[in-house]
């Protein structure tokens, strides 16, 4: 059977490296088709509706932190399961038809990009305004009709579009990495698998927002040394003030140890959701 690997578009975006990054470690036989989508949330979306068979989506960034509309849309989508992280690093470059930095008084780019850069583009081009685009290659559209127009993306992306580069590795950090989860249906028999994986994401509602309402929940993985790789909290949306909160667990959530930690864990929850448990790749440039 075909499968089809949903990502953010269009073609040329880092969550289709990310995409292919995944596919090329696959052994799978039959054929393999990416399929681009508008926002993160309909790629999402898209498999929840059985519409593709996983999605690749952006989660965090070294410098800027969560990609926020992963976590808001995984914890909307029920029947979704993460199963691979992969570690992409991030090279941004600035392309333009325009003949130098001075000529330039508009850039877009996808939020996380334009963020990734900003010590740059304040040093550089402190003058321009900044446009979000819904990707680093939707960007890429305003470039043929403004000449002095910028757009951020990637090296991979100028080859694909044959677009002029202006300026390259303007991210502020060399080191600059985004984490990419790949998300499927939940399926049983992954749930049973004999496999060992190094990661468990779980994100939680507390009943009410009492002093130390958090301490507890803490407290379960602090006692088991079960160790945490990260911890987010997000607006519930219900009330100001209320939040959820997400977390990474480096253990095994077949392991009886992480087991029993989710068990006591759901007695202090009011709305608790597993995403699964899977491994991490680091992933080498391109570029
Ligand atoms: O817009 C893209 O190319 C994406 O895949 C989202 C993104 C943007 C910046 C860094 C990492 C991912």
């Amino acid at each position: 059977m075909a499968m089809l690997i949903a990502h953010l578009g269009p073609t040329g975006t880092y969550a289709e490296q990310a995409a292919l990054a995944y596919l090329n470690r696959l052994k799978y036989e039959e054929q393999i088709t990416l399929c681009p989508y508008p926002s993160i949330a309909q790629t999402l979306k898209a498999v929840a509706r059985g519409k593709a068979d996983v999605a690749v989506v952006p989660v965090e960034n070294s410098i800027e932190g969560s990609v926020t509309i992963t976590l808001d849309t995984l914890w909307q989508l029920d029947q979704l399961q993460i199963q691979l992280a992969l570690v992409l690093p991030i090279t941004h470059a600035l392309l333009s038809h325009a003949p130098s930095l001075e000529a330039i008084n508009t850039v877009y780019s996808h939020p996380q990009a334009l963020a990734q850069c900003q010590g740059w583009l304040e040093q550089f081009l402190p003058t321009v305004e900044l446009i979000p685009a819904n990707s680093t290659t939707e960007a890429l559209q305003h470039l043929e009709q403004e000449s002095s127009a910028g757009a951020i993306s990637s090296l991979r992306a100028a080859r694909i579009y044959n677009l002029p580069i202006l300026a390259r590795a303007i991210n502020d950090y060399p080191d600059n990495c985004t984490r990419f989860w790949v998300v499927g249906q939940r399926s049983v028999s992954r749930q049973m698998s004999a496999v060992k994986y190094t990661h468990t994401s779980v994100a939680f509602s507390l009943p009410a927002n009492t002093p130390g309402a958090l301490v507890k929940p803490l407290q379960i993985f602090a006692e088991r040394s079960i160790n945490l790789s990260r911890i987010e909290s997000r607006p519930t949306k219900r009330s100001l003030g209320e939040y959820l909160f997400f977390l990474d667990l480096e253990a095994d959530a077949n392991s009886p140890l992480v087991q029993s930690a989710i068990a006591e864990l759901s007695t202090f929850t009011e709305i608790l959701k597993l995403f699964g448990s899977y491994n991490v790749v680091e992933v080498k440039s391109d570029s």
